[in-house]
């Protein structure tokens, strides 16, 4: 993938995928929205889904609601970055706005579960940063999913099962957040995309800057 753009600072830098995992209704969506409020230079990824639509989420904004053959299509096209299967439905990632935004040199934030990071860190390891997001308790877990109104019992009852399973990937991940609360919770993954953005690696222009600084130290 091509990279580049420039870090707030004016120095060069690789934009870096950022994604956040947890089991459904921990808070990646919550989390999510506060970060794209409040950080620039952050592209939401959009993921294609077969699921349906839940009340309030646009099409195009939440995700690209597409059915099973054009899902299909866009495996077969290799439109995707990566793609699973959750819940019984398709989900996958564009490929094509992902590399844009990088080439604009600027991050792109995931929220895709343990299967999708596993593939984004076989394709480009160097560049993903990965917070796996854990609730304070199963209690929690599950007021939230019912807090959220948007399920029906039946589908909090196949969430709540498969959170065990997905919880065991947490060690696969960078970081780990508790979410006790939203603000801190917030802080927590704000400080940690602030913290990645300025790696040594990711900045490409440092070489020429201190050379620069150099210059101006003998002239
Ligand atoms: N720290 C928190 N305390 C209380 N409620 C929270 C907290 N964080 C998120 N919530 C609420 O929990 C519900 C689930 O959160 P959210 O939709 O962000 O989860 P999610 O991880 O994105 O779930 P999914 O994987 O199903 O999309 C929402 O109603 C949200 O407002
Ligand atoms: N591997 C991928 N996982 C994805 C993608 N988009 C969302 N997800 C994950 O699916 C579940 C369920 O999401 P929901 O919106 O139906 O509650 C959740 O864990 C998401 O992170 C994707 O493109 N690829």
């Amino acid at each position: 993938m091509t990279m580049g753009g420039h870090g707030t600072d004016g120095v060069e830098r690789r934009g870096l995928m950022f994604v956040l995992s947890s089991p459904s209704g921990a808070g990646k969506t919550t989390l999510s929205r506060l970060l794209m409020d409040r950080m620039p230079g952050l592209r939401m990824s959009v993921s294609a889904t077969t699921r349906s639509m839940r009340p309030g989420e646009v099409d195009g904004r939440d995700y690209l609601f597409v059915d099973k053959p054009r899902f299909d299509a866009m495996v077969k096209g290799d439109e995707l970055l990566e793609w699973a299967t959750v819940f019984d439905n398709s989900y996958g990632t564009p490929r094509a706005p992902v590399e844009a935004a990088l080439s604009a040199g600027q991050d792109v934030l995931f929220d895709i579960d343990w299967q999708g990071t596993q593939q984004l860190r076989e394709k480009a390891r160097a560049d993903v940063v990965s917070v796996f997001i854990l609730p304070p308790s199963a209690g929690d877990l599950e007021k939230r999913l019912h807090s959220r109104a948007q399920d029906s019992d039946e589908v909090i009852r196949k969430r709540m099962s498969r959170a065990s399973h997905e919880m065991s990937h947490w060690a696969e991940y960078d970081y780990i957040v508790i979410n006790h609360n939203v603000d801190d919770a917030f802080a927590e993954v704000q400080s940690i995309l602030k913290a990645e953005r300025l790696k040594r690696e990711r900045r490409t222009g440092l070489v020429s800057f201190v050379r620069g600084l150099q210059g101006q130290l003998q002239g």
